[in-house]
C-alpha cells in the first residue's frame, strides 16, 4: 500500500521560548490579574491577600504548563510520523534527543500544574498577609528551578525547530528517484524527461541539495546528488541514513548507466553500484543505458550481458532518443504498483 506523505510535520511546531520569557509572560499574566483583584477587593485583609496569591499562583501555573504542553503537543511524535521525516530527524538533530527533551517538557510541565495545586491549597491555609506572599514566592521559586532544569530540552527543541521548520517539502506523488555515478548524465536526463528546470530544494543530507522535477504527467522525478552515487562502503553515518531517507522517497528507481565511461567511472565499478542499489531498496529499477549517440561503444555488449536480470532501456538525452519509450516504461512500472491511479484522483 502507498505511504501518505503529508507536508513538513514539523512545520507546525511552536516558537520555543526560553525560560525567562515563559516567566515573563506568566508574570504579567498574574500580575494583570491580581492588579485586577485588588481595584475590586477593599482593605489588604487575609481573604483578600490569600485571594490574590491563589490567584497569582494559579495563574503562572496554568501559563507556564500550558505553554510547555503546547510544544509537546504541536511536536510530531516520533512514532507517528513518515518513516522519511523520521530520518531527516535522525540526520538533522538526532531523534534520541528530540524524544529526551519532549520527555522533560511533558514532565515539566505536568510538575508545574501540580505545584499549581498544591500551593493553591497552601496558600489557602496561610495564616497571615505576608505568609500568603512568602508561600507565592516560595511557588516561584521552584518552577522558576523546574525551567531551569529543562532550559537545555527547550533549547534543543529551538534550535531543531528552526532547523526542521523550513526543510521544503517533497511531494506525495508517484516518484522516481535517478541513481548512478556523477557525470553519467542524470541531471541532463532529468531536464530531458521534465522539460524543465528542476527545483533545487536544500536537504541537510545533500550538500547539492535535490534536484526535482515533475513530468506532464504529474510524475516527480528526483535527482540525488551525492546521495545515491557512490558504493556504500564509502558513506558515513549521516549519508547511510540519507539513503534510508531516499528509499522512503522512491517509488521507483531509474538507474543511470554511462557505459561509454566518458564518466570516468568503468562498466564494472557502475554495476557493482547497481547491484548495491539493489540489494538496498526494494522497489522496481528500470535501468537507463545514455550517451547511445556516441559512435562504436566498446563496452556495449559486455554490459548488456552484465544486465541480463534487469529491466533496460538505451536512451541519448542529447539527442533526445528513446525518451518517449523510456517515460511509457516508468508509466508501466508505476502503474504496475497501482500508483497511477492516485494521479487521476489528485486531477
Ligand atoms: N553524448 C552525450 N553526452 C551526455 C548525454 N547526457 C549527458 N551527457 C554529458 O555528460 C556530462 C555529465 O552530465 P550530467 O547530466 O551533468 O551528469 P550527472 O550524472 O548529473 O553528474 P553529477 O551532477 O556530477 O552527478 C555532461 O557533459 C553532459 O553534457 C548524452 O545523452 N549523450
Amino acid at each position: 500500500m502507498r505511504k501518505s506523505r503529508d507536508a513538513n510535520p514539523f512545520k507546525k511546531m511552536p516558537n520555543i521560548l526560553y525560560p525567562d520569557e515563559i516567566m515573563d509572560k506568566a508574570y504579567n499574566r498574574a500580575e494583570k490579574i491580581a492588579g485586577d483583584l485588588r481595584t475590586t477587593e477593599r482593605g489588604l485583609s487575609l481573604p483578600k491577600s490569600r485571594i490574590i496569591e491563589d490567584n497569582k499562583i494559579r495563574t503562572t501555573s496554568s501559563v507556564i504548563s500550558d505553554n510547555l504542553l503546547q510544544i509537546v503537543e504541536k511536536t510530531p511524535s516520533i512514532d507517528h510520523l513518515d518513516p522519511f521525516y523520521r530520518e531527516i530527524l535522525e540526520i538533522m538533530v538526532g531523534s534520541d534527543e528530540f524524544k529526551k527533551s519532549l520527555a522533560a517538557i511533558n514532565w515539566a510541565a505536568d510538575l508545574v500544574k501540580k505545584l499549581g495545586m498544591q500551593y493553591s491549597r497552601k496558600v489557602k491555609k496561610a495564616p497571615t498577609p505576608q505568609a500568603t506572599s512568602i508561600v507565592r514566592k516560595e511557588f516561584i521559586g521552584r518552577v522558576a528551578s523546574i525551567l531551569k532544569q529543562i532550559y537545555p530540552n527547550m533549547a534543543f527543541l529551538g534550535v531543531a525547530r528552526n532547523k526542521l521548520k523550513n526543510m521544503p517539502t517533497v511531494k506525495d506523488l508517484p516518484s522516481v528517484v535517478i541513481a548512478g555515478y556523477p557525470n553519467v548524465g542524470k541531471s541532463t536526463l532529468l531536464k530531458t524527461l521534465t522539460n524543465a528546470e528542476p527545483e533545487v530544494n536544500s536537504y541537510p543530507f545533500t550538500t547539492k541539495g535535490l534536484n526535482i522535477g515533475y513530468t506532464e504527467e504529474g510524475i516527480q522525478i528526483i535527482d540525488t546528488p551525492g546521495v545515491l552515487d557512490r558504493p556504500i562502503y564509502e558513506r558515513n553515518d549521516i549519508e547511510l541514513h540519507a539513503v534510508v531517507a531516499i528509499n522512503y522517497l522512491s517509488d521507483m528507481i531509474l538507474f543511470v548507466i554511462d557505459p561509454t565511461e566518458f564518466c570516468g567511472f568503468t562498466i564494472e565499478e557502475q554495476v557493482n553500484l547497481l547491484n548495491e542499489v539493489k540489494r538496498t531498496f526494494k522497489v522496481p529499477i528500470l535501468v537507463a543505458m545514455t550517451k547511445m549517440d556516441v559512435d562504436e561503444i566498446e563496452g556495449l555488449e559486455t554490459l548488456e550481458n552484465e544486465l541480463k536480470g534487469f529491466d533496460k532501456i538505451k536512451i541519448s538525452s542529447l539527442k533526445k532518443e528513446g525518451i518517449t519509450d523510456l517515460k511509457v516504461r516508468i508509466t508501466e512500472i508505476l502503474d504496475e504498483q497501482g500508483l497511477l491511479s492516485l494521479l487521476n484522483d489528485i486531477e
